[in-house]
């Protein structure tokens, strides 16, 4: 099965010894273990260190990993992006994120980075909105696009308020150029970790936009996060409904049919079983992790 449930992406920070431990028990489907932003200057170095060799000595079960690396422009970016490297050659971490370079430049790839390592580009500018299609298609090995919305926000000036209408521009471009590229593209974070309400509701407007899955700050908002990024029974049922109903219509030499009183046609069955494609995949990862 190609598809990879990636509903919940949870950021911890490489400095952190204590989150590095305690994700290996977290039902999150993918990790970013920072080396960018969570973790302060004089911290850079060893957070490398512990990062590396967590990936190495591996325990992480399914969940998928991916490195942060410091932009481009930074002092940091190449040792990050050979350790990484390394640490791909020990357990070959799925990805490696890149940070601020990626989010400028339609570059992917890396000195030191093996062929087969995967990249996640933080998109996180105004810039990187206008050009997402031009970074998302840059390279196959660059997988999966992932909001930057805290940068974004800032560099906008824009307010954090319920809704995002500030921030609805930049993500529908965001997600227009990587759909176009035909590649995954994740939400961004949600800063208030003691507000599952406001957090909850902004899953559902990222499930809606269309986005794969959020990333996340907190082990507390997985649970939420997982679900709302999963088909409901009721959509899986009616996504069963929906290609019987059209495969009888079909044997019959029709194109459409309606189904509880909506039409129906090959589109929507492409997406049904797309749906039954997500909820299969989810199941077989299961939740014990
Ligand atoms: C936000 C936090 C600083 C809150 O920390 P804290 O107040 O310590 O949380 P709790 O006391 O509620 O923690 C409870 C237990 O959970 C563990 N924990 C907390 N966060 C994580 C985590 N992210 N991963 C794994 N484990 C975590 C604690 O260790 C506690 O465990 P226990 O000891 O067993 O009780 C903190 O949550 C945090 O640091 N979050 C991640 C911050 C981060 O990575 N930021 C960078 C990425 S966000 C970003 O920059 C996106 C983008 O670039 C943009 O521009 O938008
Ligand atoms: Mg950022």
């Amino acid at each position: 099965m190609s598809f990879v449930p990636r509903r919940s992406v949870l950021y911890m920070p490489g400095a952190n010894e204590r989150a590095l431990e305690k994700a290996k028990t977290l039902p999150a489907d993918a990790l970013i273990l920072d080396l960018e932003d969570s973790v302060a200057p004089d911290a850079k170095a060893d957070g490398r260190k512990r990062v590396c060799e967590a990936v190495g000595a591996g325990g992480y079960g399914r969940r998928e990993l991916t490195i942060r690396v410091n932009g481009i422009d930074t002092e940091w970016h190449a040792d990050d992006l050979r350790a990484a490297a390394e640490a791909g050659r020990r357990r070959r971490p799925q990805g490696q994120l890149r940070g601020r370079g990626a989010r400028h430049r339609a570059r992917a790839g890396g000195a030191g980075a093996p062929d087969t390592t995967k990249i996640w580009a933080m998109v996180e500018t105004p810039i990187a909105m206008l050009r997402a299609h031009e970074i998302a298609a840059a390279s196959e090995r660059l997988t999966v696009l992932v909001m930057g919305t805290n940068d974004l926000a800032k560099e906008l000036h824009a307010e954090h308020v319920p809704g995002r209408a500030p921030l609805l521009g930049g993500l529908s471009l965001a997600l227009l150029g990587a759909r176009a590229a035909g590649k995954v593209i994740l939400d961004g974070v949600y800063n208030d970790v003691k507000d599952l309400d406001g957090f909850t509701a902004e899953c559902r407007q990222g499930r809606e936009f269309g986005f794969d899955g959020k990333t996340l700050i907190h082990p507390g908002q997985i649970g939420p996060c997982n679900e709302v990024f999963a088909p409901s029974a009721a959509e899986v049922e009616h996504a069963r409904k929906v290609i019987a109903a059209f495969e009888e219509a079909a044997a019959e030499g029709r194109g459409v049919v309606t189904v509880d009183g909506r039409m129906i046609e090959n589109l929507h069955v492409d997406n049904a079983r797309r749906i039954l494609d997500v909820d299969a995949a989810i199941r077989a990862a299961g939740d014990g992790v």
